[in-house]
Order: C-alpha cells, then sequence, then structure tokens
C-alpha cells in the first residue's frame, strides 16, 4: 500500500522522501518511479532525521503500517524531528482509539494526527483510492486539495474524499467500511457455493456474476466485478493452466493471524454499540471458522464425514439464480444498514459529528463496498441530507421497499440452503435480521418472562403506552417465591 501510495503522490508531482525499514523495498520502488518517468521524484532514507530536513514545512508525513505498536514506535521516533504545524496522516487500517490516543499525544506539540481510511486494495493505493479522513479541522482543510487530487473520482469526476468528522472517525468509518464489506463477501461467496452447488462451472459462474454487475440491484458493485474477473483468470505458469480459483483453499485467516484488526474491531463496536448486525456478526463468524482449517477436518472425521452439501435439486435453475442475485442483494442491504447504525450510533456518543453527505462521496468509487444502486438510489437521498435522523436505513421507505421485494427470494434461497446443507451463514442471518428487526411479536417475551422469573428483571406490559425505548421494564411478577433451603431440598437432602 505505501509504495503505491508514494508512486500515486509522485504522478500528483509531489516530491516523496521514502522511510521503510527494507532498502529493497524502496529501491523497487524508485525503481518503478524511475520506469514511470517520475524522475528523482522519490528518494529514500534510512533515518527520520535526514528525512525530515528534506521535507518542507510544514511537513506531510504518510504512514501506511500494520496497526498498533507499529504506529507508536514510528511517531515515537519521528516527533523530536516534527515541529509545530506538521500534519501526519495515518493511512493504515489503524484502530480508532489508538488514533485518539496519539491526536491526544501530539497535540500539546501542534503536530496534527489525522486517521486517514484508505480504501480500495493495492491497486487502487496506485491508481487513487477512496479516502476516508478524521481528526482536527483545521489541518483536515489543509490537505483536502491534495488528497482531492490523489483520490478515486465517482462516475461524475467528482472525488472520493471528505472529511468525515473529529477525532478517530475516520478511521471508525473505514472499519465499519470493512464490516459492511465482510458481510457483502459472505454472501457473495454463499451464493457462488451454491452455484458450484448446481454443477455450475467456474466461469460460467463469473458470466453470472458479470450479468448481475451489469444491471439491476447489484450493478456496479465492486465485488461482484471482481468475481466476475477472478473467476476467468488462469495460471499460465502452471503446466494445466488451471483457473486460479479452482486451486485456492477455504481459508480466510487475517483475523486470527491479528494481520488486520478490522472484522474484530468493527464486530467488537458493533456489540459496544448495542446495534444487531446479524450480517457483519456471522460473516465473521464464518471467517473465523473457516481460518482453523485444522480443526475442520478433525471435527469432519470425528462426525463421520460432517454435513456436506448435496447437489441442488431444482425445477428452474434460472429462477434459483435469479432469486440467489435477489437474496445476494438484500444481504447487502443488511449489511449496509447494519454498517451505518454503528457508525451513527457510535457517532452520537463520541460527539464525532460525522458528515454523512461525505461518507456517501467517498463510498461512490474506488472502494471495496462500492455498489451504485445502493449508493444511487438508497443512500443518495438519505446521506445528503446530513441528518442523522435519516442515516437509519430500516426507516427509509425505499430501502424497505426494495427489501419486501427481495425477502421471498431470499426466503426461498435459504430454505433451499437448508434443505440441501448449503453453507449460507450470512444469507440466513439476513433473512432473520429482517424479519426480528421489523418483528413486533417477537418470542422475546418469553425470555424477558424467563429472566424476571429467576433475576426479578422487570418486564414492561402489552398494550401500555411509552414502553418503546430500551429502558427497565416497570413489572416484576412473583412467579415463585424465593424458599429456604431446607424447603427447597428437605431436610433429608442437606
Ligand atoms: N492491503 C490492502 O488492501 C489494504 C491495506 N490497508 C492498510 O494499510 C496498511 C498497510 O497495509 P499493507 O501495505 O497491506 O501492509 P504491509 O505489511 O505490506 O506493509 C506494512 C509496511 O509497514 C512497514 N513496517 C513494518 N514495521 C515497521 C516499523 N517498525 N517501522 C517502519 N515501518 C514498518 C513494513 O515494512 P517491511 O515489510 O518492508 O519491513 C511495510 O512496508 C495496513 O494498516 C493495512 O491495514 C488499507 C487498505 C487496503
Ligand atoms: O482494508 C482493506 C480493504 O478495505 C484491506 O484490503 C484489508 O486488508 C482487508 O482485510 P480484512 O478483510 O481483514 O478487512
Amino acid at each position: 500500500m505505501g509504495g503505491g501510495l508514494a508512486l500515486l503522490f509522485a504522478e500528483n508531482g509531489v516530491n516523496v522522501g521514502l522511510s521503510d525499514p527494507s532498502e529493497k523495498m524502496m529501491d523497487q520502488v524508485i525503481e518503478k518511479a524511475e520506469n514511470a518517468g517520475y524522475h528523482n521524484k522519490i528518494k529514500k532514507f534510512t533515518d527520520y532525521g535526514a528525512l525530515t530536513k528534506y521535507l518542507s514545512k510544514p511537513r506531510l508525513l504518510v504512514f501506511s503500517l500494520p496497526h498498533g505498536s507499529v504506529g507508536d514506535k514510528v511517531l515515537g521516533g519521528l516527533m523530536p524531528h516534527l515541529s509545530k504545524g506538521d500534519i501526519i496522516l495515518d493511512c493504515g487500517n489503524e484502530h480508532f482509539a489508538n488514533t485518539e490516543r496519539r491526536q491526544t499525544k501530539c497535540k500539546d506539540t501542534g503536530i496534527h494526527y489525522l486517521g486517514v481510511g484508505v480504501s480500495g486494495g493495492y491497486q487502487a493505493a496506485r491508481a487513487g483510492p477512496s479516502i476516508c479522513p478524521g481528526g482536527d479541522e483545521e489541518a483536515l482543510k489543509m490537505v483536502i486539495p491534495l488528497l482531492e487530487r490523489i483520490a478515486a473520482k465517482d462516475k461524475n469526476g467528482k472525488p472520493c474524499v471528505g472529511i468525515i468528522g473529529r477525532g478517530g472517525a475516520g478511521h471508525y468509518v473505514k472499519m465499519i467500511h470493512n464490516g459492511i464489506e465482510h458481510g457483502m463477501m459472505s454472501a457473495i461467496c454463499e451464493a457462488w457455493g451454491m452455484m458450484r452447488k448446481l454443477g455450475m462451472g467456474y466461469e460460467e459462474i463469473g458470466n453470472v456474476f458479470k450479468k448481475w454487475n451489469d444491471s439491476g440491484e447489484l450493478r456496479g458493485t465492486f465485488l461482484i466485478s471482481i468475481g466476475a474477473d477472478l473467476s476467468h483468470k488462469r495460471d499460465s505458469a502452471s503446466p494445466s493452466n488451471p483457473l486460479v480459483i479452482s486451486q485456492v483453499l477455504d481459508k480466510v485467516v487475517q483475523d486470527v493471524t491479528g494481520e488486520e484488526g478490522t472484522g474484530v474491531w468493527s464486530n467488537t463496536e458493533a456489540i459496544e454499540q448495542h446495534v444487531p448486525a446479524f450480517t457483519l456478526n456471522v460473516a465473521h463468524a464464518l471467517r473465523l471458522a473457516s481460518a482453523y482449517r485444522g480443526e475442520r477436518v478433525q471435527a469432519n472425521e470425528t462426525s463421520n464425514g460432517g454435513f456436506p452439501a448435496e447437489k441442488l435439486q431444482l425445477q428452474d435453475k434460472e429462477a434459483f439464480i435469479e432469486d440467489l442475485r435477489q437474496a445476494t442483494y438484500a444481504a447487502c442491504v443488511a449489511s449496509y444498514i447494519q454498517g451505518l447504525n454503528v457508525i451513527l450510533r457510535a457517532d452520537k456518543a463520541h460527539d464525532w459529528n460525522i458528515n454523512y453527505a461525505n461518507v456517501w462521496q467517498i463510498w461512490r468509487g474506488g472502494c471495496i463496498i462500492q455498489a451504485d444502486y445502493i449508493s444511487d438510489v438508497l443512500l443518495s437521498a438519505r446521506l445528503k441530507s446530513r441528518n442523522r435522523e435519516d442515516v437509519n436505513l430500516l426507516f427509509d421507505p425505499k430501502t424497505m421497499e426494495d427489501v419486501r421485494k427481495c425477502y421471498p427470494a431470499l426466503r426461498r434461497v435459504v430454505a433451499k440452503a437448508v434443505e440441501a446443507d448449503q453453507v449460507a451463514p450470512a444469507l440466513s442471518a439476513s433473512l432473520e435480521y429482517f424479519k426480528v428487526v421489523t418483528g413486533t411479536d417477537l418470542p422475546t417475551s418469553f425470555y424477558e418472562a424467563e429472566l424476571d422469573y429467576f433475576g426479578s428483571h422487570m418486564f414492561d406490559k402489552k398494550g401500555e403506552k411509552g414502553t418503546g425505548a430500551p429502558t427497565e421494564g416497570k413489572y416484576h411478577f412473583e412467579w415463585k417465591p424465593a424458599t429456604s433451603q431446607k424447603q427447597e431440598y428437605g431436610k433429608s437432602k442437606l
């Protein structure tokens, strides 16, 4: 990522001082810059003193580092060489609490530390990413013109960058972007898995994804478009020239290795903010289960072969593929709703003053969750208003009209998945999500009664006004009076 960003800045006329523990890596980046004609635009530095002397003041420093202690170490090493007015853009996927801690550390020195989420993968780092900056407004205003130059552009040519909010808001919104990404990826891979069990070939599925990406509610969805593309890629270095996808093992590990943090943090945050995020939680659980392949093999053997998916028996394959498309769309919408609701709660809790119009703009192009229909038709009207009350798409008539339209297809797909032991956690969770969050007669009446029975946790009564808020109920019923140990067990047992 860092190398791509360095080349992108150089391409935009910026003189770049590069610093990395590996000189070889720096030499490679410089060679690429030279080959691209950006002569002497990138210079390498092996110590921070020389680097900071090279940079003109106020200095602009861009971090592209692994999350956690590395950022602290690099910041600590740089700080003695920096001065008031210098600006640091932390372009990694850092935890927002680390960002805010570093902002506090820098505050008295006049150095600005900005949390700048960057999305679109390493290709976008080179070609122009979606950029999600947060922090001190004065410093943000200084860097926005440069960021606008390097950012991805939406289809109207407008840069996919904008001030997100105070403190760690930029990194927070990027973290939730990744949570939404995981919900969408889970639904898409589940649909892919079902098409495989329909007996479809990899390239045939790629062609279906291409159609989905070309028109309808999944049009312009980056993750679908790369799915279409990757389905046709062959490894020409291998003698049998196989499709690469046919060789990829079913293992997603970066939550477990800690290589990336956003999968864990986005789910932790959904729980911390008390937001029901069925799709995101379950998508994460699928990643976790997939990571431990060895344990899955062991459990498979222990259970005499596990519960492998059967071939899907269908009357009408084309109709089922259309159901899959609608179900995938519904799960993508569920992911967006859940993610936005986490952001909304956190925004209120931290008072970040998030600019939702800018959140909309940065998700319009260049990022992994880019989904043109969702952006143009669902998010546009709601987020552009910048009104917090509009952010919850469960209250948006157009979103809910779409959900209602796709719900039967989602239900048919989940029912088929259950029938044939297909893996469909995010699709199933999305079905449950819509059922539950719009439900007005949940079985939690019984749950609440049991809680009151054993814990005197109180309940509200049906038919009373003013019971919509998540506040403790007013009633306790003495379901079973507490009795002494003697009364409970009888003398003989004591
Ligand atoms: N990969 C992606 O698609 C995306 C990644 N990101 C985020 O961008 C950041 C970078 O990602 P990525 O490029 O994939 O990760 P890499 O691990 O490839 O790059 C991290 C860089 O940090 C350097 N580094 C490690 N430790 C130190 C240290 N102590 N001091 C100075 N530099 C150090 C590494 O140096 P070296 O290895 O040379 O020793 C390497 O150049 C991460 O926060 C990631 O979450 C964001 C969006 C997309
Ligand atoms: O931030 C990203 C995209 O938005 C990076 O690609 C990141 O490496 C994805 O990893 P994870 O699936 O663990 O979030």
